[in-house]
């Protein structure tokens, strides 16, 4: 598996095992979607597994919560969890203050509400997700199947009004026909190049009836792990204000990354 892993791969890797670091025992964990955070559901599984690490799990997706059965996690729901101490989760893409956009996987409605149901929430994440200004990764927007094009009008007159330029909205496709949520809606992914006022984009597109969420995380998340391909990372923590680096020790090229090959 090692030889067919990107460097993006390996990054992520570096941030989801660092990140799993951070659980601890009797922890109630929300469990993110992505290829990051299935890094993260692996090494989980690994430490329950082969460490004795007792946790709960409540996955943000179906795959996740799939995964991390497989992986012997034991998942509980939102409801029986009640609150979470912690969420680890991916991101499409992290700002300096860690806002963040996120549902590139059609998972942001659950993942929100998961990261905002928990004490804290640490992004993991490659280095090449980090930008200045948020906007360049097209922004995800849940909306209702029930007139969607007419949500999708009235977002494009928000747009307009908000003197977004350049904008596209297209509804996101699984091959023929529209991608499906978990909760049985659509996405709009929004092509904004630069979102200014991210705050202030969020609040509005939510204001439209038939918008369900959007992918825009804001203050939010916390901290964040990003990793790099040759085994560095960054730990960035707001709360603290602190930055700190390391530097992963990775076995050797030919076992690289076997603890979580599947
Ligand atoms: O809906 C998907 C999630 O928001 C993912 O966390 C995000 O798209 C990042 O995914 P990946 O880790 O695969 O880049």
């Amino acid at each position: 598996m090692s030889a067919d892993m990107t460097p993006a791969d390996k990054a992520k890797y570096v941030s989801a095992r660092r990140a799993a670091d951070l659980v601890e025992n009797g922890m109630r964990v929300g469990l993110g979607t992505g290829s990051t955070a299935a890094f993260l559901v692996r090494r989980l599984g690994e430490m329950v597994r082969d460490e004795g690490l007792k946790i709960r799990g409540v996955p943000t997706s179906t795959r996740t919560a799939d995964l991390a059965r497989a992986e012997g996690i034991e998942v509980i729901t939102l409801e029986q969890a009640g609150w979470l101490d912690l969420t680890i989760d991916g991101a499409d893409e992290f700002d300096n203050d860690l806002n963040l956009i996120k549902g590139g996987g059609g998972a942001l409605l659950q993942e929100k509400i998961v990261a905002m149901a928990s004490d804290r929430m640490i992004v993991i994440a490659d280095a090449g997700k980090h930008v200045e200004t948020l906007g360049a990764f097209p922004l995800p927007v849940e909306i209702i199947p029930f007139g969607w094009q007419a949500t999708r009008k009235l977002i494009e007159e928000l747009l307009i009004s908000m003197d977004v330029q350049g904008h596209d909205t297209a509804l996101r496709m699984a091959s023929e026909s529209p991608f499906v949520t978990d909760e049985g809606n659509y996405i709009l992914d929004l092509d904004l190049k630069r979102i200014g006022d991210a705050q202030q984009l969020a609040q509005a597109l939510n204001q439209i009836p038939g918008v369900v969420e959007n992918g825009l995380f804001i203050d939010i998340c916390d901290t964040v792990v990003i990793g790099y391909d040759d085994g560095r990372l960054e730990l960035r923590d707001l709360t603290k204000g602190t930055i700190v680096r390391e530097q992963l020790d990775l076995p050797d090229r030919d076992n690289l990354f076997t603890d979580i090959a599947k």
